[in-house]
């Protein structure tokens, strides 16, 4: 088993030092010895330690144990967290009580015996690394909390597209690769990539979603790969940035195309190295995560133009999955519609609630530049105003301008051909011989025709 525990040891007895380092070396992962307490600090903020050892009587003659007493609370000041053990040259139960009020792990004589050092250590590291796991623990527990309260979506997706998709995706997401999902802001990409996680092996670990769009370019880094009390001016506590939160699970990096060059080089050390160095940290941290990044922004462009790291393009894009807008599946209209209307049906006390048929097909007629984010705000809107339990079109006070029509002016025969074969494969349901038959065509022509207006 590889050695754990990283020791300090203060004591102005260099002989002890010596001592003390030959004997512990064996036990421990690193021992550190110092004679001078002023250079306590010094030693901290190098490296991180999860015992110091420390000398209650530094100056000769002195021995009311107040200076070891007075360092305790300075290694404090810089790490409350860190475990104590005192070393004093006399048997003093009271002192030793004092001390452990004040803080100290625990308290050994000088007059010792080796064995009884070494338990002693030992059983302070066992409840430092617990101590440490506890509070790494309370922190992914609130950051899953907040994860869990930003509610997820049931992935709602009929269309001959999206089945396809998903064929996909079924087979990409028990492996690791990484994934790059591509489409316009609000075709799902966050739900696809929760629903990624959750058809992986890595389920029960957690998703960790990260919308870099949203992150100053200064604080990259810390909410990346978190950060050491004092790194900066606001650093009051340590931080566990995304990274090691995501570790055993999946990091979703949303808008991937809006960070600085600096950013990505970053980004693409950390991804190349699997491991991280939080800010003001000296250790670098081992990650082990799936990534799944999500951008609507036309990255192999962005590389041409020198503002995308091709290096890091094929890092994150070992298989990418693009999302068609709303507008180009029309049959996942009605499904993501009636989803949603039971949703805030449900949200705001409204019953049972339900469309009617003309309510969705003027739903079918929209664009929805919005894409789904938007179908689910005016539905959201119309629950809210309906006064009755069936929504009828009026109720859903859609945008004319967003209606799928060509205004009077467009004379252009193939937008209006394509309108009308969105139009009528809608109202069949997507049931083509139908659509073929209302179109007064046969059924290869109509698919054709798909395939040409890439439908
Ligand atoms: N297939 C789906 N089934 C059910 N709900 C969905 C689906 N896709 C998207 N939604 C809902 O639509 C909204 C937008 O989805 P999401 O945030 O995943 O889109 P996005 O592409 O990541 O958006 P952006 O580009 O703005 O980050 C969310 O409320 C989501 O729950």
């Amino acid at each position: 088993m590889p050695k754990e525990g990283n020791i300090l040891i203060v004591d102005d007895n260099k002989e002890l030092l010596v001592a003390l380092k030959l004997y512990l070396s064996p036990h421990f992962k690193t021992v550190v010895t110092e004679h001078n307490p002023n250079r306590i600090k010094e030693h901290l903020t190098k490296a991180v330690f999860d015992i110091i050892m420390l000398d209650m009587n530094f100056k000769a003659g002195i021995n009311n144990g107040n200076e070891g007493l007075y360092w305790m609370q300075e290694v404090h000041k810089h790490d409350p967290e860190l475990a104590v053990v005192l070393i004093t040259a006399y048997s003093d139960v009271e002192l030793a009580v004092k001390a452990i009020k004040k803080g100290a792990a625990d308290f050994i004589e000088k007059s010792w015996d080796e064995r009884k050092i070494l338990s002693t250590l030992r059983s302070v590291f066992e409840l430092q690394k617990s101590k440490r796991d506890i509070s790494r623990l309370k922190k992914k527990h609130k950051h899953l909390k907040e994860c869990i309260d930003t509610q997820t979506d049931m992935f709602i997706g009929q269309s001959d597209t999206m089945q396809q998709i998903m064929h996909m995706v079924k087979k990409v997401a028990p492996t690791d690769v990484n994934l790059l999902i591509l489409g316009e802001n609000g075709t799902g990409k966050e739900v696809m990539a929760r629903t990624i996680h959750q058809l992986s092996a890595r389920k029960d670990e957690m998703f960790v979603s990260v919308d870099l769009g949203a992150i100053h370019e200064n604080l990259f880094e810390s909410e990346l790969f978190g950060h050491m009390k004092g790194a900066f001016t606001d650093a009051k506590t340590d931080r566990t940035g995304r990274f090691e939160l995501a570790s055993g699970g999946t990091l979703f990096l949303d808008e991937i195309g809006n960070l600085s060059m600096a950013a990505q080089a970053k980004l693409l050390a950390a991804l190349q190295n699997r491991e991280i160095t939080p800010v003001g940290g000296t250790r670098p941290v081992k990650v082990d995560i799936r990534l799944i990044c999500a951008t609507n922004m036309p990255l192999q462009q962005m590389v041409a133009e020198g503002s995308f790291r091709e290096d890091l393009l094929y890092r994150i894009n070992t298989i990418a999955i693009e999302l068609p807008a709303l507008r180009n599946r029309q049959e996942d209209i009605g499904p993501l519609a009636n989803y949603f209307i039971q949703k805030q049906a449900d949200k705001y006390n409204k019953g049972s609630l339900s469309l009617t048929a003309n309510a969705i097909e003027a739903l079918q007629e929209q664009s929805w530049p919005g894409n789904i984010r938007e179908l689910q705000h005016t539905i959201e809107k119309a629950v809210i105003l309906c006064d009755s339990a069936s929504i009828c079109s009026e109720d859903l006070f859609l945008n004319k301008h967003q209606a799928k029509v060509l205004d009077d002016a467009c004379f252009n025969l193939n937008e209006h051909e394509r309108l009308l074969i969105e139009k009528a494969i809608a109202n069949c349901k997507g049931n083509m011989s139908k659509a073929a038959m209302k179109l007064g065509i046969n059924r290869s022509t109509l698919y054709d025709k798909i395939k040409k207006y890439d439908l």
